[in-house]
């Protein structure tokens, strides 16, 4: 039992089946669906209703429980692997950055590896698997929270991107849960959330949760940060992660990397909020591949005005990477994380 409110559930698991809010709706709608279905789940985060690299995860590894239990006539422990083994891949196709999606697959595709006396016992090993993946997200955000929150001090101004809040774990949030963890320890905190264009996650979402827990934020368009850390009116910058390497590489949603270098360049302490199941041990910066998502997310506002020509080029990469000079560091609910990144987070990881 969580000693804080967990108001807002992006992901839950709700009689065998996956819950989900749609968060291309917010704040306009608070639209939950439910399914059993992984084809629909997947549908769900290529569309961005189920977003963010934790939920993303969890969505992932809850759609192959409930396709566990959907398949309930089937008797064959070879034909249910068969099954999930679709499934899985189904799903590591929805998105290519985040690594909390591949972290969950993975987890799961080891329990599908082993050898079963029953198809039964195959089935419980699945739904086991997702659901423990399921609650340590959640406590894991608690733990980065109380972790983090030793890093704010009363009174400060924090500037979040993005949104790396409950709306982008199961709850509670990794960024935003180092902000929540703050509040509810009696720190009187401000946040500044960028809109964070083109899907506008900062204002949707990032708004919509702060306010509905009385936690103070103000917005600001993304081409604001230069001006508001020129005016000094930022003490720190708390941001999530889709990924990090051992080097301290940090992909995050584009928009990341100009906000880092302008924290530098005002000596504003730039940290990364971020699960350990986050972090990528194995690729280079060279192996990774930011998500270029469809043209009309730039030429539209959320699909309600057209704002550019609708037959103009467009680039839209959907994340962009940090080098580690420029993060300050990286808290995990492992411990905080300091330069040198690949010596400490090899040891935080005991690799
Ligand atoms: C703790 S969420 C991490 C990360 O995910 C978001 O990306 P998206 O909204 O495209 O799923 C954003 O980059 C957040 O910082």
């Amino acid at each position: 039992m969580s000693k804080y409110p967990l108001i807002v559930r992006a992901v839950e698991w709700v009689d065998g089946k996956v819950r989900w809010i749609n968060t291309n709706l917010l704040p306009y709608e608070e639209l939950y669906e439910e399914s059993q279905d992984h084809e629909r789940i997947a549908r769900a985060i290529e569309s961005m209703e189920i977003r963010g690299a934790p939920a993303i995860g969890v969505a992932a590894a809850l759609a192959i429980a409930a396709t566990a239990l959907k398949f309930s006539n089937i008797n064959s422990v070879d034909e249910l692997k068969d099954i999930i083994s679709k499934a899985i891949e189904r799903l590591r196709r929805t998105r290519p950055t985040a690594f909390n999606l591949f972290w969950a697959l993975n987890r799961i595709s080891n329990v599908l590896s082993r050898n079963y006396s029953s198809v039964e016992a195959l089935r419980k090993a699945i739904v086991d698997e997702a659901l423990s993946i399921y609650h340590e997200d959640i406590e894991t955000n608690i733990k980065i929270g109380e972790i983090g929150e030793k890093l704010i001090d009363d009174g400060d101004t924090i500037l979040t991107h993005c949104n790396a809040g409950a709306l982008a774990t199961a709850a509670f949030g990794t960024a935003l849960g180092v902000i929540r963890a703050a509040w509810y320890n009696g720190k009187k905190i401000k946040v500044i959330a960028t809109e964070t264009r083109p899907v506008l996650q900062g204002a949707r979402l990032t708004v919509w949760e702060l306010k509905k827990e009385g936690i103070p934020v103000t917005l600001v368009t993304d081409n604001m940060v230069g001006y508001i850390m020129y005016k000094g009116l930022v003490n720190k910058v708390i941001v999530g992660a889709d990924r990090i390497l051992l080097d301290g590489f940090v992909i995050n949603k584009i928009g990341t990397y100009s906000i880092a270098i302008i924290a530098k360049r005002h000596g504003v302490p730039f940290y990364v909020a971020a699960p350990t199941s986050t972090i990528d041990p194995v690729s280079s910066i060279n192996d990774i591949v930011i998500e270029e998502r469809n043209a009309n997310e730039v030429r539209y506002i959320m699909n309600k005005m057209l704002i550019t020509m609708p037959d103009v080029d467009v680039l839209n990469p959907a994340f962009d990477v940090t080098p580690p000079e420029l993060v300050t560091s990286i808290i995990t609910e492992k411990g905080i994380i300091e330069p040198p990144f690949r010596e400490n987070i090899m040891k935080i990881l005991s690799l």
